[in-house]
């Protein structure tokens, strides 16, 4: 493969021939489309499916998982059959949380000093998310993922089931199992991230923004789903449960597209494409170009594209970092804070991610985090989103604003 070469396009496009990115109310959340007014792009969501869109329905599911933890239906009356905490099993559980704390200090160093802020409970269930979400990651991105098919999936979802159910098959699974006996957290997301691994497993292009838009909820949208119950939502927040979600899963999007723009020239090596065909055909990219890996005006202006519309996703993020508890903030920050940066890098590149790895250096890492920290301080002020719950009635004690105390002690 002809990687390396740069050659740079005499057309200069014109600055209403660049994508325009626009934030629509159609269905009640942003629906982030490429303008096609320029003829470079089109809209790619509605031409895709004629009946609904991903992201309608994958704010079916926000709504249901806000519904879910309003009602309190999930989380605390979870029977834990081998979880039963008598006094060496406290120890067990111990050490499986160190476990969980080991493997994300070792893989996501930055991400696991912010997690330090956190409440002993919560940082201790983030850790077992994320080791979670590693090991389900790794299924078809690591070393043995060429053994990995989809009754192998099948069998990793049945471990999550009997996880839940309080019958874990390892330590991790006990570390997690125990979480999500404690806070709030459902099965959905988690399912969802499986079948994520299961799309990626058949699938290596994708046709519209549309395709992209579920495959990122998949792999990435169901961080944010599955962290939202543990980060927890401040007490003085007046956000409805929905939007705070929503942001979750606009936080989640935007790193995954992130990581697919950053990531362009390592996929198409491994035979994978994570960009909208349409938006590349309309920007005159053949799958040849990416391929071979050249930068032009047109990779240029179709990047900042895309760019714009990660950005987008990290902006709406941002509204509900606010609404989450004072000590889970500053994490929330120094991701969303740290993965845009990413996007900055790309640029710093000359867009040039087919050979040039677009990274954050550790200076700029560690300036992050006291302009996190800085924003961190910030708390809930503004209502954002409707406050549908606040029609309904509901017991005042059923329905937890916050989740600023786990559902019982951890080591009760
Ligand atoms: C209101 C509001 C904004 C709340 C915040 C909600 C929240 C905490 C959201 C977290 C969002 C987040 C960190 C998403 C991760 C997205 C991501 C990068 C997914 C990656 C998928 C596959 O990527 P790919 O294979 O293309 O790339 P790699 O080369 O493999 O990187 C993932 C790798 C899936 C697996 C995800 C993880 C291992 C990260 C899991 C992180 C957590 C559970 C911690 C989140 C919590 C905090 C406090 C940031
Ligand atoms: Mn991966």
């Amino acid at each position: 493969m002809s990687t390396g070469v740069l050659w740079v396009a005499t057309v200069t496009p014109t600055e209403n021939q660049l994508s325009l990115l626009r934030l629509t109310k159609r269905t009640r959340r942003w629906n982030i489309r490429l303008n096609s007014t320029s003829g470079l792009f089109v809209s790619s969501s509605l031409v895709a499916s004629p009946s609904r869109s991903s992201e309608e329905r994958v704010y079916d599911i926000v709504l249901k998982q806000a519904a879910l933890v309003r009602e309190r239906r999930i989380g605390s009356s979870r029977v834990v059959e081998n979880l039963v905490v008598v006094p060496g099993n406290r120890n067990l559980l111990n050490e499986a949380y160190d476990r969980c704390r080991e493997v994300c200090a070792e893989y996501a160093k930055t991400f696991y000093l912010g997690t330090l802020l956190m409440t002993p409970e919560r940082q201790r269930a983030i850790w077992a998310i994320y080791v979670w979400c590693r090991r389900t990651d790794e299924l078809v991105d690591g070393p043995n993922a060429s053994y990995i098919n989809s009754t192998a999936l099948d069998r990793w979802e049945k471990r999550l089931t009997d996880l839940f159910e309080g019958r874990p098959f390892d330590m991790y699974d006990a570390a997690l199992s125990d979480t999500v006996s404690k806070f709030p957290v459902d099965i959905q997301p988690f399912k969802d991230m499986i079948e994520g691994m299961r799309l990626d497993l058949r699938k290596s292009r994708y046709k519209t923004f549309d395709e992209l838009y579920l495959y990122c909820y998949y792999v990435a949208g169901t961080v944010g789903l599955m962290s939202v119950p543990v980060v927890g939502i401040s007490p003085n927040s007046k956000a409805s449960t929905e939007s705070v979600y929503n942001a979750a899963l606009a936080l989640g999007i935007a790193n995954q597209l992130t990581n697919i723009l950053r990531d362009v020239g390592e996929d198409a090596r491994r035979g994978r494409i994570y960009l909208p065909h349409d938006e590349l055909e309309l920007a005159g990219i053949s799958e040849d170009d990416i391929i071979r890996g050249i930068v032009t005006d047109k990779w240029r202006n179709f990047m900042k594209g895309q760019i714009k519309r990660a950005r987008m996703f990290f902006d709406e993020a941002e509204k509900g970092v606010i609404e989450l508890n004072s000590a889970s903030r500053w994490p929330v920050w120094a991701s969303l804070v740290l993965y845009r940066q990413i996007l900055d890098a790309i640029e710093a590149n000359d867009y040039n991610n087919f050979t040039k790895r677009a990274y954050v250096g550790k200076a700029k890492k560690l300036l992050s985090l006291p302009v996190a920290y800085a924003r961190a301080l910030v708390g809930p002020s503004k209502l954002i989103g409707t406050k549908a719950c606040e029609n309904l009635p509901v017991p005042s004690k059923s329905l937890p604003k916050s989740f600023e105390v786990p559902m019982k002690p951890i080591d009760a």
